[in-house]
């Protein structure tokens, strides 16, 4: 088989019952790299994802990988995925019988799956006798860990996760945040389609936002965080929102952050001047934040129109 650069969806379009999940997106992973897949509930990502892997058929566009000599067609052996929550396994059987099961399900032998399972689980953390042991016994992020060396066992270029995160402490998350680095140092390309907007700043290297089955942005994650990188003012504030002067008032100016309302302005004289004179705030901290994902986010989704699909 030739060696895989990237999968790519091209102009990918799905209608359910006549309403449209999709329309028209396109995206690419390279290996060697992490892709980050935003949206809100029912954009369309885990339906991109079962089209990207051919449990569903697009109603137009298509799926294939590029290559050194041009195209391919996507074969099961060159992804891997990780669907959300438990369905990746039998959980009352040991982890190395599914392990075992799942890999030969994409061909590959006995012997070899179990070697390659006990590598990537001691590579994650799993101890050798843990292995044994039904997977209903495990941690939600001993679960994850197994449910991605499985993923791994027939070698794929590239590997999906859907909402990896999902039920994770913030311990399990943060090696899951290794491993994911180790995957890209191994060579894979990685999609991760997710809500958890720090994990994916923290892993992706570009980003695809989806709103309403339609790709809005997609860029390289430093450059969408310097693009909507603005000074942030740090307002504390027993007052709502709802008590600043109307010009304040607007999606884009402001978002509640625990008891703080952060105050998007680069002019602290027209904060002072504008709102705190005419609000009667009493500004007891100030700090400048850069912008995080979440910004991004929420902004994206105040805009209601399309952003950026460069
Ligand atoms: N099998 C199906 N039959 C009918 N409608 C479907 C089906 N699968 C998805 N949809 C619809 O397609 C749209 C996109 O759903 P999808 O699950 O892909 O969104 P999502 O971005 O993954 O959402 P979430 O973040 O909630 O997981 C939604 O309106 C959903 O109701």
């Amino acid at each position: 088989m030739e060696p895989a650069q990237a999968v790519v969806a091209d102009g990918v379009s799905k209608n359910f019952n006549g309403k449209h999940a999709l329309k028209g997106v396109s995206l690419e992973v390279q290996r060697g790299q992490v892709v980050g897949l935003l949206g809100p509930n029912g954009a369309g990502k885990t339906t991109l994802i079962k089209i990207v892997l051919g449990l569903l058929l697009a109603d137009t566009g298509r799926v294939f990988l590029r290559t050194a000599e041009g195209e391919a067609r996507v074969a099961a052996g060159r992804i891997g995925v990780v669907m959300e929550g438990n369905r990746n396994f039998y959980a009352n059987i040991p982890a190395m019988t599914n392990a075992v099961y799942f890999a030969a399900t994409r061909g590959v032998a006995p012997r070899m799956a179990a070697g390659r399972f006990r590598r990537w689980a001691a590579r994650f953390g799993l101890d050798e006798e843990v292995l044994q042991r039904p997977l209903a016994t495990f941690s939600r992020g001993m679960q994850q860990k197994a449910a991605l060396a499985i993923s791994l066992l027939h070698d794929p270029d590239f590997v999906i996760l859907d909402e990896p995160t999902l039920g994770l402490d913030p311990g399990s998350r943060l090696e899951l945040e290794k491993i994911v680095r180790d995957l890209v140092d191994a060579g894979k390309g990685l999609l991760i389609a997710s809500h958890d907007l720090g994990f994916i700043q923290r892993t992706a290297d570009r980003v695809v936002f989806i709103r309403e089955g339609r790709v809005v942005l997609d860029d390289a994650t430093a450059r969408i965080l310097r693009r909507y990188e603005k000074p942030w003012y740090l307002v504390r504030t027993a007052k709502e929102v709802g008590d600043l002067p109307p010009a304040w008032q607007g999606a884009s100016r402001w978002r509640r952050r625990d008891a703080h309302t952060l105050i998007f302005t680069g002019d602290w004289e027209e904060l002072r001047r504008d709102l705190c004179a005419a609000s009667e705030l009493e500004v007891t901290a100030l700090e400048k934040e850069s912008a995080s994902l979440e910004d991004v986010f929420m902004e994206i989704q105040g805009e209601g129109h399309d952003v950026d699909a460069s």
